[in-house]
């Protein structure tokens, strides 16, 4: 096992083993410390993900935008190109089905599509970070590669990661391809870091 794989599998373990209890209240506490931001604020178009495997619970999160009248969209393997997202409208009347993954999906339709560049905010999920902003997901590279895609783009949405706060580790081993994070969130504070 690489030092990556290892750190994946101790921080998925510890984020399981929340009780539901510190779950509910993680996913409470999110929304306060969000909907202040103006990041938040001046967003409409929103990108966020389903829970999945012990990951912050998003679904206070995502009553409280709708209620904002905030547009959302989820993550949907591509259905071409493998490895890649695309992110489609999600509403209270979407019907999911889980993916590959067993993590609930909208069926494709090409009319919800939003191209990333026009989203003002993406959420994205994360396994580990580090004090300087660096992220470790679930091994698919599926957020790298989608958010390559913007690197030559003149408009880019906000990134904040989110996560538990005993999924930040001293060091995340990183690669060529990581995108590290300008800003994550966790229950307990907002963290901001400066461009490498
Ligand atoms: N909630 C959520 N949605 C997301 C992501 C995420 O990290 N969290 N993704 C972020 O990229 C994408 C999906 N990536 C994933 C990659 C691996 C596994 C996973 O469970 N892997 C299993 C092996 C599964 C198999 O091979 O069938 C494992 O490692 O145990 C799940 C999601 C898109 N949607
Ligand atoms: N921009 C990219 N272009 C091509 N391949 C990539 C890119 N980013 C990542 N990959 C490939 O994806 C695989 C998984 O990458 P990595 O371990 O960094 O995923 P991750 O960050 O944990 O997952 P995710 O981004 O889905 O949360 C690696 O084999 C890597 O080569």
């Amino acid at each position: 096992m690489t030092s990556r794989q290892q750190l994946r599998s101790h921080i998925r373990h510890l984020r399981r083993s929340l009780s539901a209890e510190q779950q509910h209240q993680a996913s409470l506490d999110l929304v306060k410390q969000l909907l202040p931001r103006p990041e938040v604020q001046q967003a409409q178009h929103i990108a966020l993900y389903l829970t999945n495997d012990g990951e912050l619970d998003t679904s206070p999160l995502i009553q409280a935008l709708w209620q904002q009248g905030k547009s959302l969209y989820l993550p949907l393997l591509h259905p071409v190109v493998q490895g890649y997202l695309v992110f489609q409208l999600y509403t209270a009347a979407t019907t999911l089905k889980p993916n590959q993954f067993g993590i609930g999906e909208p069926e494709l339709n090409c009319s919800l599509l939003c191209p990333v560049s026009q989203l003002d905010l993406i959420f994205t999920p994360l396994v580990a970070f580090d004090a300087q902003g660096q992220r470790l997901g679930m091994g698919g590279g599926f957020y790298d590669r989608t958010l390559s895609q913007l690197e030559h783009s003149s408009e880019k949405p906000a990134l904040i990661g989110l996560a538990h706060d005993c999924q930040q580790v001293e060091s995340v081993p990183v690669e060529a391809w990581d995108i590290p994070l300008p800003a994550i969130c966790t229950p307990s504070r907002f963290r901001t870091f400066s461009e490498q």
